[in-house]
């Protein structure tokens, strides 16, 4: 999908530009009178690409995935998916655009019990009242993850790495354009989160998927393509191709130098 763009060449010049898959444009949240959890974020992920969400505890991470995901509405900016506009929508429409376009994984599992394995992976077909063999995609979902054996147990019966891996499979189950996870390594040993994190990347190179990830774990940001940092709720910097001790830097740079303006928007100290 391509959106037109005028401006920058000849006067009258029409510029094809893919349409991100996310885009963020002056976005800021407030809650109340005095948290101003995200101030002002401009961010444009284009499709295809793995992106780490990082920055000290209250930087406002998960206030960014909830306003991008739609879960959260910003104060004001505006968020779009594929190029949809949510601020516009009302919340059947949003939660519609939520359950095509997006996928998501937690920490905290989410796994409902009482469901087998298999279901718990086609879940969001099951409540979309998708017609037809909800069962193949879903085994398809956990075959890509790995677990297609395990389709009939209970989710209790399985280790939290494999737990985290149907929950991979539920979110990109629908196919999503954006995958949002938040922290879903937090909980996991670092081979188990390796084995989770490799999952991510291949949906990403095999399938197109588009991922952000907020980690507070250096590691794991390195299987992004880049990581972006924010403090105090605003996007201090980005990184390509992050590596974790340059990630650590940046991470212990921001925390002893609040607001300081030192990296700029590709990453790099200012003046170097
Ligand atoms: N529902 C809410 N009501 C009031 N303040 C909130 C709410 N949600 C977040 N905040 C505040 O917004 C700021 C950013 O929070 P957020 O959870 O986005 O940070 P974070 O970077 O994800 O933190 P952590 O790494 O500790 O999870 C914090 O000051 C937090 O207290």
């Amino acid at each position: 999908m391509f959106r037109r763009r005028t401006g920058g060449l000849a006067s009258g010049t029409v510029v094809a530009e893919p349409v991100a898959a996310l885009e963020l444009d002056g976005v800021s949240r407030a809650f109340g009178e005095g948290v101003r959890a995200l101030e002002d974020v401009t961010l444009r992920i284009p499709a295809g690409r793995f992106v780490a969400v990082m920055g000290r505890s209250g930087s406002g991470k998960s206030t960014l995935l909830q306003c991008a995901a739609g879960l959260d509405r910003p104060t004001s900016g505006t968020v779009r998916i594929g190029g949809r506009d949510l601020s516009g929508l009302n919340e059947a429409t949003l939660t519609r655009v939520r359950r095509d376009r997006v996928g998501f994984v937690f920490q905290a599992l989410n796994l409902v019990p009482s469901l087998t394995v298999l279901e718990n992976a086609g879940l969001p077909l099951l409540l979309a009242g998708q017609e037809g063999p909800w069962e193949d995609e879903a085994l398809r979902a956990l075959t890509a993850v790995g677990l297609a054996g395990r389709a009939g147990d209970s989710p209790a019966r399985l280790s939290g790495g494999q737990q985290q891996r149907v929950a991979l499979a539920r979110a990109l189950v629908t196919e999503p354009a954006v995958v949002f996870a938040d922290e879903p390594t937090g909980a996991l040993d670092p081979v188990t989160a390796a084995e989770v994190l490799a999952l991510l990347r291949a949906a990403v190179d095999e399938r197109g998927r588009t991922v952000v990830m907020v980690t507070h774990d250096p590691a794991a940001a390195q299987w992004a393509d880049e990581a972006v940092f924010l403090h105090e709720g605003r996007l201090v910097g980005r990184v390509e191709r992050p590596e974790a001790e340059h990630v650590r830097e940046v991470l212990r740079e921001l925390g002893g130098t609040a607001g300081s303006g030192r990296w700029n928007r590709s990453g790099h100290r200012n003046g170097s």
